[in-house]
């Protein structure tokens, strides 16, 4: 006897990239890592912390759909800002789904307004899904009036939302929810990776990502911008047991100045001792082998404007 038709037969494989955008904080890195159901983009309580175009992977029987997860859109105020939002605007005009993250415990303010603008304006318009994230944290009926502001939005600005769906990355409500409505608005395409790949990021920017959140742990709200990481090396040791495997890091935490560079390392060097841990174990983690890592930190003097610094340190 045949077997029984399911609801996939005859169904086309679809498959796309989505684009998270929204303002700082605005928790587009958490629901990646919701989604993808695995830590890969970078999220901290401090803005700003995503500088790379950091993709997730899901791969489900009848679709497969590729996150990229950008920084926020700012008022660019040196060269590092501009070559960030040339990017975005870059990676908008590309995917399929733009989906606007606004956080359901934020009034939407001009800041949101400017970015819907923006990608209202495109010239290529991908298909826009607005998301009130955040959604735990606010009543019902909160939340029903941040609903009701981003429909708002069509009007004002001259657009349409093909969904607008309240989600919390946290507990988890509505996630996979949004996962399937993100993936029915894909075209019928290829399967771009592997079932098993869940990033195309190369391992030594994950790397150098977690670095730079555990240096962001606890330092002051000026100095996520004056930090960046380069993994200088990455290699297995040589010589060592097969059931006992270690993998050699070296990697620099750049600094704009001197008294950062101060800040980062810390009284007697403690800081730099935690941050040296935390990383370690996060990388450990993540790639599942142990780890040492040498980190190191240098100063370049105001290396945010300057090509030759953003070109080595891959902006
Ligand atoms: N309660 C709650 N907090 C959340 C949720 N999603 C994110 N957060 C928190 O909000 C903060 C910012 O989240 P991120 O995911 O880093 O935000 P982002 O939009 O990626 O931020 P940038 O990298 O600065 O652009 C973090 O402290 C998260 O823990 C959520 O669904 N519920």
């Amino acid at each position: 006897m045949a077997e029984p038709m399911t609801a996939d037969d005859g169904d086309e494989f679809r498959s796309g990239f989505v684009c998270f955008v929204g303002r700082p904080n605005a928790g587009k890195s958490t629901l990646t890592n919701a989604l993808v159901g695995q830590k890969i983009a970078i999220s901290s309580d401090k803005p700003q912390t995503t500088r790379h175009v950091v993709r997730g992977i899901i791969t489900r029987p009848d679709g497969q759909l590729v996150l990229i997860d950008t920084p926020g859109l700012h008022k660019p105020r040196t060269l590092l800002g501009e070559r960030l939002n040339d990017l975005v605007r870059d990676t908008w005009s590309e995917v399929d789904v733009v989906a606007v993250c606004l956080p359901s415990d934020q009034r939407i303010g001009p800041g949101d307004s400017y970015l819907v603008e923006q990608i209202a304006h495109l010239r290529s318009r991908p298909t826009l899904v607005a998301l009130a994230t955040k959604s735990d944290l606010v009543s019902g009926e909160r939340l029903r009036q941040h609903l009701v502001s981003i429909q708002g939005l069509e009007d004002k600005l001259g657009l349409s939302w093909a969904h607008i769906i309240p989600v919390s990355a946290v507990t988890g409500d509505q996630v996979e929810e949004l996962g399937d409505i993100l993936l029915s608005l894909l075209p019928p395409g290829p399967k771009y990776y592997p079932d098993d790949e869940f990033t195309d990021e190369p391992e030594e920017q994950l790397v150098a990502e977690l670095i730079r959140e555990a240096v962001l742990e606890g330092v002051r709200d000026e100095l996520p911008h004056s930090i960046a990481v380069v993994v200088e090396e990455m290699r297995m040791r040589a010589d060592r047991p097969e059931d006992k495997p270690l993998l050699d890091i070296y990697a620099s935490m750049v600094v704009e100045r001197d008294s950062q560079k101060g800040i980062v390392i810390g009284h007697k060097g403690e800081r730099l001792r935690q941050v040296g841990t935390a990383a370690r174990q996060q990388i450990a983690h993540l790639l599942g082998v142990p780890v040492f890592l040498d980190l190191k930190v240098k100063v370049m003097k105001d290396w945010q404007r300057d090509p030759k610094y953003l070109n080595r340190l891959g902006f």
